[in-house]
């Protein structure tokens, strides 16, 4: 798992380790780290000697480093300038740092670079970019490198012009290659729309994490976790001790949201897949190991229930609605079944102690909630989940899971091939084994969008995606992911 801290436990850590350290150290451990991870990035296209590196330096420390930085590679060979983008306000002792080195400052864009370090500003950044800085950005991908190709970027922090804690692009910012950060990982770099900006993202290790006294803002699951939650088969299992999965999904209208919900289902951790509703011909025709009923009240025991995916919003979707929400098992209320929460009626049923997940895209979330996601998703989310005592989750690039108490997963696998109709429902069928097999909601919840994500860039290696891509993706991904 990987974590991410918003700024002021960054300062609150930075502060308590200033103090244990002579001046100065922390910001020659980021450059050095920095100058390190450039000089390999220069070494794949022609090298450091002679290459031809800008420097885009404001007014704070993030310049500092990046004047630093600049001085090391300018003492490897290379052609180092620096663009002072407040030169009345610079970090001195880094800019004679880089003359000492042989770098010298410039005015004006140059012709000619093959790496930009932005150093405009960090995580002391407040508001957009300002005008010079805004201007500079934007012209960034018309330089060129010495072979023709577009000079790379190396954000130094986070990417200029993202908002640290949130992960909202407000306005202009940097699009990096790569996002050399310091000390820990910021919510910028794992959720929303920054977290596109900063390309791959390299985490330089300044001795800061010890002294993070702090909850993490966000969580990262990686590819080890999942091989470690995953719930395999034993010998003394049987298809109920792994867990049943009941889906009430689909409807006459939308009958392919029965079959996705049920591929998603099949390729879960659970023993049995049971299927209640009005599509149960096709579903039995396309999936004979699914056991099928036309109603929720007739499906038979099972230890989790999906609804929604599909299921229209008359009066009979109501009343399966209201099916599974007496039960006392865990309940995922997908798509129209969180449109059919909002108005109120189903208040009393949602006073229930089992767990309860809602997954809804950015059009559900604004039925439920009243207002959109807006530029903080991940506090959103969490908001949501306190208000509905759900794990919430949020679909989108980064998906976000949130729970009732606040803790934040994000999801670092998704990829816009997957905004195509029915993946959604594909998601809820998988996220609904999980359940069933009896993992925590929030994990199971974690769990499924991390495969699912997988299944649609493996899905996507093949040409333009469809839902029925993803879900038969799922398995292929389960069978590296799981060894
Ligand atoms: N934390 C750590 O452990 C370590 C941190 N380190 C490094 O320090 C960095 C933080 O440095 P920092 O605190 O000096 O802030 P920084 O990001 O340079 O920005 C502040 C300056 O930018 C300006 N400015 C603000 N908003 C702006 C805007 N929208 N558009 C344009 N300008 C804007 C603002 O101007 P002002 O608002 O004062 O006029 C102020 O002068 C951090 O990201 C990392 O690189 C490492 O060295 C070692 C370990
Ligand atoms: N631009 C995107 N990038 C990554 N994933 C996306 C994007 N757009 C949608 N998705 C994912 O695709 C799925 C779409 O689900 P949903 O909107 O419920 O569709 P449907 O209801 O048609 O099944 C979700 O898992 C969501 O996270």
């Amino acid at each position: 798992m990987r974590r991410a801290w918003r700024v002021a436990d960054v300062r609150a850590a930075e502060k308590t380790l200033m103090s244990q350290l002579p001046d100065g150290t922390l910001m020659q451990r980021a450059a050095a780290g920095l100058a390190r991870r450039c000089a390999l990035l220069l070494d794949q296209s022609g090298g450091v000697y002679g290459a031809q590196v800008l420097l885009l330096v404001g007014s704070g420390d993030n310049g500092g480093d990046t004047l630093y930085a600049g001085a090391a590679l300018a003492r490897r060979g290379a052609q180092v300038r620096a663009l002072l983008l407040t030169p009345e306000r610079v970090h001195l002792a880094g800019l004679a740092a880089l003359r000492a080195a042989g770098g010298f400052t410039t005015r004006d864009l140059p012709v000619r670079s093959d790496l930009v370090l932005d150093g405009i500003v960090g995580i002391g950044a407040s508001g957009g970019l300002r005008a010079p800085a805004a201007a500079i950005v934007r012209a960034l991908p018309e330089l060129r490198g010495r072979t023709g190709e577009r000079a790379l970027v190396v954000a130094v922090d986070v990417p200029s012009g993202v908002a640290v804690d949130t992960g909202d692009v407000p306005g202009e910012a940097v699009t990096a290659d790569v996002t050399v950060t310091f000390g820990c990982l910021k919510p910028a770099h794992v959720v929303g729309p920054a977290a596109v900006r900063c390309g791959l993202v390299d985490l330089v290790d300044i001795g800061l994490e010890p002294v993070l006294v702090t909850d993490p803002a966000v969580r990262v699951p990686e590819a080890a976790d999942l091989a470690a939650w995953w719930p395999r088969p034993g010998a003394t299992s049987d298809k109920y001790t792994r867990g049943v999965v009941g889906l009430a999904t689909g409807s006459a209208g939308y009958p392919g949201a029965a079959l996705l919900s049920s591929s998603g289902a099949l390729a879960g951790p659970a023993g049995m897949v049971r299927y209640a509703g009005s599509a149960h011909r096709e579903v039995v025709r396309a999936h004979p190991s699914v056991v099928v009923a036309s109603r929720v009240a007739e499906a038979g025991r099972v230890q989790a229930w999906v609804c929604g995916s599909g299921l229209g919003t008359g009066d009979d979707a109501r009343t399966e609605l209201r099916s599974v929400l007496a039960t006392s098992l865990p309940v995922l209320l997908d798509a129209d079944a969180i449109t059919l929460l909002v108005g109120g009626e189903h208040a009393e049923d949602l006073r229930r102690d089992a767990p309860l997940v809602l997954t809804p895209h950015d059009g559900e979330f604004k039925r439920l909630a009243g207002e959109a996601p807006g530029a903080d998703r991940a506090g959103a989310a969490a908001r949501l989940a306190a208000w509905t005592n759900a794990v919430v989750l949020l679909k989108g690039d980064r998906t976000i899971v949130a729970t009732p108490g606040g803790e934040i997963w994000a999801n670092p696998t998704g990829t816009p091939a997957l905004a195509t109709a029915g993946t959604g429902d594909v998601l809820a069928g998988l996220l609904g084994s999980l359940l069933a097999a009896g993992l925590p909601p929030v994990r199971a919840a974690v769990m499924a969008a991390y495969v699912h994500g997988l299944a649609g860039r493996r899905a996507a290696l093949d040409g333009p995606v469809t839902a029925p891509d993803v879900a038969s993706a799922l398995r292929p991904v389960l069978a590296d992911l799981l060894g």
